[in-house]
């Protein structure tokens, strides 16, 4: 899958195919970032890519024409691919959005800085408004290099086969179950006996409560939209007799 993102800072995003998973990906071939920068396509001495606000008002505004070529820079550098603009309007990124995503052979993610981008670029360019969630940061590259992770993680080949099973309990719409590594006591503290059983059955099953368990008490919304199977019922009743809930 091919990155290809528009920002004034390409250095900050590049750094997020540098290490561990995403890392080996990129060295694998799995995952390509290109990054464009409109500065690089501002025609005046000045290499200006942002101006003052018609109508007045604080900060600036980035400018259609430094951001239009750079993306048009970057459609022509490959195949077709639809044009991603983080902002904190566009429709809330989960789960599901993530997978369709990753489903794209290419996107191209827009990172506004200042105050934002001239309408008449968002009208002209971008074909989806994305929101990593209801709060505003100081530029669209760190939702871009959130949507990245997240969907580079999809893909196949990306999470070797351990980080995949991790993905079990978020891909069914559960959160996560604990997890222990040694030593076995610390702080007084031991380990639950399943996990040293060797019965791997139990394990699983275990896990599958825990996971159950947590999101009844942490996310019970998750539990409302996901719903229960029969043995699942089952097993949340079972944790909440264990946890004197
Ligand atoms: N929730 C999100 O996905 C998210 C995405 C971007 C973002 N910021 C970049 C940005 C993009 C578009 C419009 C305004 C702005 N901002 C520019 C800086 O000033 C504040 C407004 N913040 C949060």
């Amino acid at each position: 899958m091919r990155f290809d993102v528009i920002t004034l800072f390409p250095d900050m995003v590049d750094a997020v195919m540098g290490h561990g998973v995403l890392g080996r990906a990129a060295e694998q071939g799995l995952v390509e970032l290109v990054t464009w920068n409109p500065r690089d396509y501002a025609t005046d001495r000045h290499r200006t890519v942002d101006d003052r606000p018609y109508g007045g008002g604080p900060g600036m505004v980035m400018k259609v024409e430094p951001v239009r070529a750079a993306i048009q820079a970057a459609r022509a550098a490959g195949e077709p691919a639809s044009v991603v603009y983080l902002t904190p309007e566009g429709q809330k990124l989960d789960g599901a959005g993530v997978a369709a995503l990753a489903d794209c052979g290419r996107i191209i993610l827009l990172c506004g800085r200042y105050e934002g981008i001239d309408e008449r670029l968002i009208e002209l360019e971008v074909d989806q408004e994305i929101s990593i969630g209801d709060y505003v940061v100081s530029g669209g590259e760190l939702p871009a290099m959130v949507m990245m992770d997240a969907v580079a993680r999809l893909l196949p080949g990306v999470l070797g086969h351990a980080d995949s099973a991790a993905q079990d309990a978020f891909a069914e719409g559960l959160l996560d179950c604990p997890h222990y590594t040694r030593p076995e006591v610390v702080a007084g503290q031991g380990v639950p006996d399943v996990l040293l059983s060797g019965d791997h059955q139990a394990v699983a099953r275990w896990r599958h409560r825990e996971a159950l368990g947590r999101t009844w008490r942490k996310r019970p919304d998750l539990l409302e939209q996901r719903g229960l199977s029969h043995e699942e019922q089952t097993l949340l009743e079972d944790y909440r007799r264990e946890q004197d809930y």
